[in-house]
């Protein structure tokens, strides 16, 4: 279905890591059912994607969406060939995820001291002391981890961050030992102009296969920086199946780019990502149905309304 020759200046193959059960439902305010939640990875597990973000080991004061991470995390089938990393701030919450079952992890830092109070209660300079703790015992147990930086395109509360401190930030997550960075446009403001000179910064200091891009879509600008950080090298992306998400401490920010937009575009592009695109739609209209939501794929509204 829409397939195209491969275009020269895109990857041959692009890595989607499916945000959808983690970023996508965290800001739900309606506590979304276990059983929803493992039917949905479940049903994900069944599309051709190979990572998919499962949930949080956060504090389910902050995040209560995410309190039943160990029944989610136990309860789901693990396939293999198919990662399942969750979020760990910190060596208590690694802890309890590795003894519910978790084989790959995320930090979570940010390019802004603001946001990183909001966010995780602390500096950035703190949050980098817990993360190396997190990062080294993963190492230890051989469980990869892997690095968010917030923020990287703008902060809900300081505006403009500098590309020096998205660069540090990224560097340092890095250089502890994250596999891999994802560049977080928290709260959707970012162009192709500020996603361009934001990557020149960091791929000065980190090589583009170890980058990875989030986009959310507050101003419909997603999939543009996509495009535009496809170009410059990047092959991996975060999306979340029908848009859904945002960050409870973003305010204002709307979902991430939907997982069935960036396909669709994928295949437009001829690049492969081995996920398929109906499936995908499948489990979109699944999850939206149970937390009673209208899907803000452009792709779903049209193929289910054609
Ligand atoms: C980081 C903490 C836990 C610090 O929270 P804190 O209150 O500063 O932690 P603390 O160390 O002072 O401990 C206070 C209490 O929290 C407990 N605690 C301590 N750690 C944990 C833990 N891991 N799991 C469960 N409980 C925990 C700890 O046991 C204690 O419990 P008490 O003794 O009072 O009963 C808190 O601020 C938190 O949970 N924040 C949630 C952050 C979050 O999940 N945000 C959303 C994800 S980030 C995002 O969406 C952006 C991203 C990644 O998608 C990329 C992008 O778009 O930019």
């Amino acid at each position: 279905m829409f397939e195209s020759a491969q275009l020269s200046g895109f990857p041959e193959y692009v890595k989607i890591v499916e945000v959808g059960p983690r970023d996508g439902l965290q800001n739900e305010k309606v506590i979304v059912p276990t059983d929803i939640k493992i039917e949905f990875i479940n049903q994900l597990s069944q599309t051709g994607l190979s990572v998919i973000e499962v949930t949080s080991f956060v504090s389910s004061r902050w995040i209560p969406q995410m309190a039943d991470h160990t029944e989610v995390m136990k309860g789901i089938h693990q396939y293999p060939g198919i990662r399942y990393p969750v979020l760990t701030p910190n060596l208590q919450g690694f802890h309890r995820a590795v003894a519910a079952g978790a084989t790959e992890v995320s930090v979570f830092g940010a390019a802004s001291e603001s946001f990183s109070k909001k966010n995780i209660n602390c500096s950035i300079e703190e949050s980098m002391k817990k993360f190396e703790e997190v990062v080294k015992s993963a190492r230890h147990m051989n469980i990869p981890a892997r690095g968010y930086v917030s923020c990287a395109l703008g902060c809900p509360y300081e505006g403009n961050i500098t590309l020096q401190k998205v660069t540090e930030v990224s560097k340092r997550l890095y250089g502890m030992g994250c596999y891999e960075i994802s560049l977080g446009d928290t709260i959707g403001v970012g162009t192709p102009g500020s996603m361009k000179k934001m990557l020149e910064s960091v791929m000065k200091e980190i090589p583009p296969r170890a980058l990875a891009v989030h986009c959310h879509d507050t101003y419909g600008q997603a999939l543009a920086n996509i495009l535009t950080a496809l170009q410059m090298g990047i092959n991996v992306v975060d999306s979340a199946v029908s848009g859904l998400g945002g960050c409870p401490y973003a305010k204002g920010a709307s979902g991430n780019v939907a997982t069935e937009d960036l396909i669709y575009m994928l295949n437009g592009l001829g690049v492969n990502t081995g996920v398929n695109l109906y499936k995908v739609m499948e489990a979109g209209d699944f999850i939206c149905k149970a937390v009673n939501k209208t899907t803000n794929s452009k792709v779903a509204q049209a193929s289910f309304n054609a």
